[in-house]
């Protein structure tokens, strides 16, 4: 096994505290990372530490359930409920070593709650934590659509999480312990890969390390893997945030969408074991119009975007897989 070649790399830490006296000077800050990073993470963000943990207990809650109660939500194609060890990434070929189960605010999550006679309240526990990073959330689009010049409410418009149809996404996620005597397998976590939503937010948990990313928007769209990583520290008090392929869209590519995984571990210094992270993704209504300021792309609905991804996703996993039948 080669070595995974690092470089260090300045992630710009912002601080959101006294919002709104400071929104000119946050908005710039982000803007600057946006432009030349494409991740960044929030501090004085309003969630404490305790919030934070709190979550990550309900989650492990949810992932101690034996399997065939998991199973009772299983995942479907609106991006909501149960999965492990399914989702193969265009990058490896191989499925991820992880289970996820995806919520929603709306109407997708019919039937798809765990219930209270498995988890008593669950359903609320998830709802105010995820109503809480939507606020954080929209402290941010309210900057992003000032630094591109749309009015204030923008984008908060286009993320409406009140309708019946959102599509927004809280993405509770476990990776499962590793042998960390080489047996011959690689385990990836998460795949290398770009998010396409607009925005997302992140938390991990102290000491279960293993996120990195790899700026430069050509291995994205290869779906190749780049050779440079970059460790993102596991704090659980930080929102690490990255910018999806959306926003990168919606700001005619000035902002980046950037290449990221969680690595399979397999060298010295690694980490092997358990890893919970939880992930909240921006996504957009079905009829929002999506197009930049320059106009440099065709204008879109939020339907529209998320459906190409899908299709661009799913066709380069079809080459990827012929590769690995082929090997
Ligand atoms: O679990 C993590 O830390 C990253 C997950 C991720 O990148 C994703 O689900 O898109
Ligand atoms: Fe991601």
């Amino acid at each position: 096994m080669s070595h995974t070649r690092y470089v260090n790399r300045e992630i710009p830490q912002i601080s959101l505290a006294d919002f709104e006296s400071r929104i000119d000077n946050i908005t710039a800050e982000l803007i600057n990372a946006a432009e030349n990073v494409g991740f960044f993470t929030l501090i004085d963000h309003g969630l404490s530490k305790q919030d934070i943990e709190a979550m990550f207990l309900t989650s492990k809650s949810f992932f101690d359930l034996p399997d065939n109660a998991k199973a009772i939500v299983p995942w479907n194609s609106n991006n909501v409920g149960w999965e492990k060890n399914s989702q193969i990434r265009p990058s490896t070929g191989k499925p991820d070593s992880k289970e996820s189960y995806q919520l929603q605010f709306g109407e997708n999550m019919k039937g798809l709650w765990v219930g209270d006679d498995h988890l008593p309240g669950f359903q609320a526990s998830c709802l105010g934590f995820m109503q809480q990073v939507q606020t954080i959330s929209e402290c941010l689009m309210r900057c992003f659509a000032r630094g591109l010049g749309f009015p204030d409410d923008f984008f908060i418009k286009c993320h409406d999480v009140s309708r019946p149809d959102s599509q927004t996404t809280m993405r509770l996620l476990h990776y499962f312990a590793l042998p960390e005597e080489a047996d011959g397998n690689v385990y990836h976590r998460a795949g290398a890969h770009a998010d396409w939503d607009f925005l997302t937010l992140l938390f991990q948990k102290e000491g279960q390390s293993g996120l990195e990313i790899c700026p430069g928007r050509e291995v994205v769209t290869e779906f190749g893997i780049g050779d440079k990583w970059t460790k993102v520290e596991a704090k659980t008090g930080e929102i690490v945030c990255n910018i999806g392929d959306l926003l990168m869209s919606w700001s005619d590519d000035r902002f980046k969408s950037t290449f990221h995984r969680v690595k399979a571990p397999c060298e010295h210094g690694d980490y092997f074991g358990d890893r919970y992270s939880i992930a909240y993704f921006n996504q957009p209504c079905k009829d929002s119009l999506i197009q930049g300021p320059l106009k440099k792309y065709p204008m879109v609905t939020g339907a529209q975007f998320t459906e190409n991804a899908m299709k661009r996703n799913f066709a380069a996993l079809q080459e990827k897989l012929k590769t690995v039948a082929a090997a």
